[in-house]
């Protein structure tokens, strides 16, 4: 089965478009499949991502969440490839597509609890400039020290756009559930990623929380400085903010384009919305 989800794709998938016919998606996933034993958690899977957020919604059990662990490199496909601006990285490390700008959050929190909220996002930037950027870190910042700064200011900025400010200075562990989901948000935007993995980002958070997080990967996302994937059951979220939708049901691609339209596909109604 081929699907696609593109920005400007049509909605029955048949046909690929990216800005550029001659340049590389962003992210293009092919014919993937991951089995649990006898289990087809995700089976040929394909689409394409070039910018925007791409909602996955789908009953419990569909493979999203397999699906972003394949994205993520925590699980390697049975089948089919991955490719990130063309070039494969279905067998590389997490490590390696960290330092290549993927990030992901995960349904359940992990924090560096004894750290505090800064300290969380320091970690982030300091191991990521000690990786692949380390020559343009050291052009920008000729000091550790300088190179600190820029980080703490990323961090600020980062920090305020999360309403995270007044507990910069907590530790992890000592806050509450949607303050540690939000710091585990802000921890994976902080260093300018390319793609944003996101799994049940607003689970735990009150509708104001919510609203911030939604406006933040809007800019993020709209202003093209980085594309998200957004994995969600809360569907009026997903609809506000994705610009593509993708339907899994039992490991495949039920359907994907415009969230309003496939909204209204009679087969979406009775495989997850449940009101046909
Ligand atoms: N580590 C695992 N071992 C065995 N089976 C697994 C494993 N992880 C997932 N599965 C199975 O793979 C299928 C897809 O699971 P997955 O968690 O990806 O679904 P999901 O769409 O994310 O569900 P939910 O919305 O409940 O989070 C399910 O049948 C699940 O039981």
């Amino acid at each position: 089965m081929r699907d696609v989800a593109s920005r400007s794709a049509p909605t029955d998938g048949s046909r690929e478009l990216t800005p550029s016919e001659h340049l590389p998606a962003l992210l293009r996933v092919e014919d993937v499949s991951i089995s649990f034993g006898g289990i087809k958690a995700v089976d040929q899977v394909s689409f394409t991502l070039d910018r925007g957020c791409c909602g996955i919604i789908g009953p419990n059990g569909a493979g999203k969440t397999t699906l972003l662990d394949a994205l993520a490199g925590v699980l390697v496909p049975r089948a089919g490839r991955i490719l990130l601006d063309g070039q494969d990285l279905t067998r590389r490390s997490s490590a390696w597509r960290a330092q290549h700008g993927i990030r992901r959050t995960f349904q359940r929190h992990q924090a560096f609890g004894w750290l505090t909220v800064e300290e969380n996002l320091l970690v982030a930037c300091e191991w990521r400039g000690r990786g692949w950027r380390i020559l343009a870190d050291l052009l920008a910042a000729r000091s550790s020290r300088r190179r600190r700064e820029a980080h703490l200011e990323r961090i600020e900025h980062v920090l305020e756009l999360c309403g995270l400010l007044s507990v910069r200075d907590q530790r992890a562990a000592t806050l509450p559930i949607g303050q540690v989901r939000l710091m585990e948000f802000a921890r994976a935007i902080v260093d300018e990623p390319r793609l944003l993995l996101l799994d049940e980002p607003t689970s735990g958070l009150g509708p104001a929380d919510t609203e911030r997080l939604g406006s933040v990967v809007s800019e993020l996302t709209s202003k093209g400085e980085c594309a998200a994937i957004l994995v969600e059951h809360d569907l009026d979220f997903v609809v506000g903010l994705c610009d593509r939708l993708m339907v899994l049901t039992s490991g495949q691609v039920l359907t994907s384009g415009d969230p309003a339209e496939v909204c209204r596909d009679p087969r979406v109604v009775s495989a997850y919305i449940g009101k046909a």
